[in-house]
Formats: C-alpha cells, structure tokens, sequence
C-alpha cells in the first residue's frame, strides 16, 4: 500500500463501508497545531496518559488521556481508577462543535445537529505503538464515532462487524484526517497496524500520532 506522504494527487473522501466515511485533510493546519497544543493540556492533567491495562494483565502500547469519561478496559467512569483516582477532566464544549462539524462534513450538513459526543480519548502512538482490532462497544449509544489523526500517519484497519478477521480495508490516516464511523459500520472490528515515524509535519512540533475519537457514551450525567 503507498503513503499520501509525498502524494501528487489530493486524496479523495471515500465511504469505506456504509457508514463509514474518511475525509482526508479535514483539519487546516492551524487546527491541528490548536489541537496538538490542546492535547499537550489535556495530558499534563488532572488525570496522566497511561497505557491502560487489559484484563490479561498487558498494558496497551498506545497511551491515552480521557475528557468527559475515562475509558478503561471496558467501562467509563468519572475518575481515573486505573490512573491515580483523579476526576477526569470536563469535556471541552469546542470538541463537541468540531464532533458536529464532522458529521455534517461525513454525512451531509445537518448531521451532526443532534450529535453531543460527551467523552474523548486522546491517544499518543510513538513508532513502536499499535492497536489490536477491536469494537468500541463500552458505550451505550449507537451515535457514530469520531476520529481525528495528528502527527505521523498510521496504517488504520477497518473490518467488519462480525469478527475481526477479513473483510478488511487497510487505509492511510494523515494528519488533519478525519474518519467517521456510525450507523451499519459502528460496530465494525478496526485497529491500527503501525504508525510511519517521521513522517509528521514538522510544523506540528509533534513527534508520533495522536488520535483524538469522540464518542457519545450513554451514560447518565451526574
Ligand atoms: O488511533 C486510532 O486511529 C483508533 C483509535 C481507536 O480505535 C480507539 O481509541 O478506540
Ligand atoms: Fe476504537
């Protein structure tokens, strides 16, 4: 598979699955330089990054800051009891208007208006991290998914729904891109293989990727 590094050509949006939409190069450079320095926030605390823990005692090799509800191998709650205790941060307002952008960008404008994603997880791939094919299937809301790549490109797989074996597409996510998965594709198996490192646009300052999915979790405000 080739890189969009170098690419002559603009990368077109495509409908990867129904439901499932990339939209190369959605964020200006500027927004994704507000949003890496927002990420640098959000992971100096109250809660750290951490490789979360699976239940078979092995730590992720991504590691991640949660905004609204921390996320751990599988549930959400409002304190870090896996990362020092700490009440996880509110969820940025600015987040959940970009969340409706996105869906309007993915599906047509006026998509997004109904779409309050209320958790974010912030997660930092250096060149050696990954992520296992799994569902995002914590959440009690089918409400899509939204996903925004920082940095270094990765090797993101999408699958099906019902296993995490083939069918699967293998796409290039770059900085700036947005991926959006919801309605028939949001309980689809995806991953990611392997980051390129160096490839991050050195304006961004960041060395690595950082992916930032918003999603609406269902749970109860309080
Ligand atoms: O880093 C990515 O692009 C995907 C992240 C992901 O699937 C997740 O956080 O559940
Ligand atoms: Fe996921």
């Amino acid at each position: 598979m080739t890189g969009p590094a170098g690419s002559l050509f603009p990368r077109e949006r495509k409908e990867v699955a129904p439901g499932a939409v990339h939209v190369p190069d959605w964020l200006t450079l500027e927004q994704q330089q507000e949003l890496v320095a927002a990420c640098r926030g959000w992971a100096a605390g109250p809660v750290p990054m951490r490789a979360a823990r699976m239940p078979n005692g092995g730590a992720m090799s991504v590691r991640t800051v949660c905004l609204g509800w921390h996320w751990q191998p599988y549930r959400y709650s409002r304190t870090a009891d896996d990362a020092g205790g700490g009440r996880v941060a509110p969820f940025p307002d600015a987040l959940g208007v970009l969340g409706r952008a996105a869906l309007d960008a993915a599906y047509g404008t006026g998509s997004g208006d109904a779409y309050s994603p209320d958790a974010a997880l912030i997660n930092f791939y250096d060149a050696a991290a990954k992520m296992g094919m799994h569902q995002d299937r914590d959440e009690r809301s089918d409400a899509p998914v939204v996903s925004l790549s920082l940095g270094d490109e990765c090797v993101f797989r999408f699958g099906n729904s019902e296993n995490r074996n083939r069918p699967w597409q293998d796409l290039v996510l770059a900085s700036g891109d947005l991926f959006v998965f919801g309605g028939p594709s949001r309980f689809a198996y995806h991953g990611v293989m392997g980051t390129r490192a160096g490839t991050a646009d050195p304006r961004l300052g960041l060395s690595g990727r950082l992916n930032i999915t918003l999603r609406a979790t269902g749970l109860q405000q309080r």
